[in-house]
């Protein structure tokens, strides 16, 4: 679909020993994993595992106290937010980057902006660089829309949408700044386990096509195992394990540390 996103060099997200303390608290201890161009990766782990903090990390929210990221084999750890998402690490935000008085179109128009950027004076005195850029985001804004399967609510106010169609809705935002990999942090809160199934099948849908891969957490389990190529699993701020779903589901480990560990979702 991104005809931009695809001449792109595949890029492989790399984390390498990455450590964050607060205080006392090492929320996350000498992590590491890859994302490689076209897989989806579920990260997960009981409550307080450390998966947000992780995502902090790679994405630029915090600053690691040891460790490396690498994109594509540069050294990218420390930078902005918003670096990482020009390099085509983006993340989405849950509900918050929904701004609910405007229509699904609006919203995911919003979330063009990396691309539609323009200096003050061509506000005022736009050419025809400036309108072939608003034609093509207007049309990226359609097909991403399209994509997510939310066409028939296209005009509607995000204020009126369902909780399953907001959970699509955020994810057309991400999708629109073109992420390369695109970074989800429990995208299917709140949903049913129908709902869930139909978002797990479009994010199947988006990995190959709109982005190069997907990086999940997420703590409904038939949806990190249904759509996963891989799955990490955190404990106590580390690396518990790392495998396939079905390995993982069979870690004896990893059901220890359910089970023993006060299990959601
Ligand atoms: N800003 C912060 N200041 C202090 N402690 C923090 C901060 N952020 C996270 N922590 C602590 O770090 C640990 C890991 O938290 P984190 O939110 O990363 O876990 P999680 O796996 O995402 O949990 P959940 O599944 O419940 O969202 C927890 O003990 C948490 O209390």
């Amino acid at each position: 679909m991104s005809s931009g996103v695809q001449a792109m060099a595949p890029q492989a997200l790399e984390v390498r020993g990455l450590s964050k303390s607060f205080g006392g608290i090492h929320a996350v201890k000498d992590v590491s994993f890859d994302v490689r161009p076209g897989e989806i990766v579920g990260l997960i782990g009981p409550n307080g595992a450390g998966k947000t903090t992780c995502f902090n990390l790679i994405t630029g929210f915090y600053t690691p106290s040891a460790g490396e990221v690498r994109f594509g084999g540069t050294p990218v750890t420390g930078r902005k937010p918003f670096q990482m998402a020009q390099m085509g690490i983006v993340r989405s935000f849950q509900k918050t980057n929904i701004l609910k008085s405007l229509t699904v179109f609006e919203n995911v128009l919003t979330g063009h902006y990396l691309e539609a950027r323009q200096p003050l004076w061509r506000t005022f005195f736009p050419g025809r660089a400036v309108r072939r850029t608003e034609h093509s985001v207007r049309e990226s804004a359609c097909r991403i829309i399209q994509t997510m399967g939310l066409t028939h609510r296209i005009d509607t106010p995000a204020s009126s949408l369902s909780c399953g169609e907001l959970r699509l809705l955020e994810v057309s935002i991400a999708l629109a700044a073109k992420p390369e990999i695109l970074m989800l942090d429990e995208p299917a809160a709140g949903l049913n386990s129908q709902e869930a199934r139909t978002f797990g099948e479009v994010l199947k849908s988006l990995r190959g096509s709109i982005v190069r891969s997907i990086l999940v957490v997420e703590h409904n389990m038939n949806l990190v195992m249904s759509v996963s190529d891989r799955v990490v699993v955190m404990h106590f701020g580390q690396k518990l394990a790392e495998g396939s779903p079905a390995e993982i589901q069979g870690d004896a480990q990893v059901i220890e540390a359910y089970l023993g560990g006060g299990k959601k979702g």
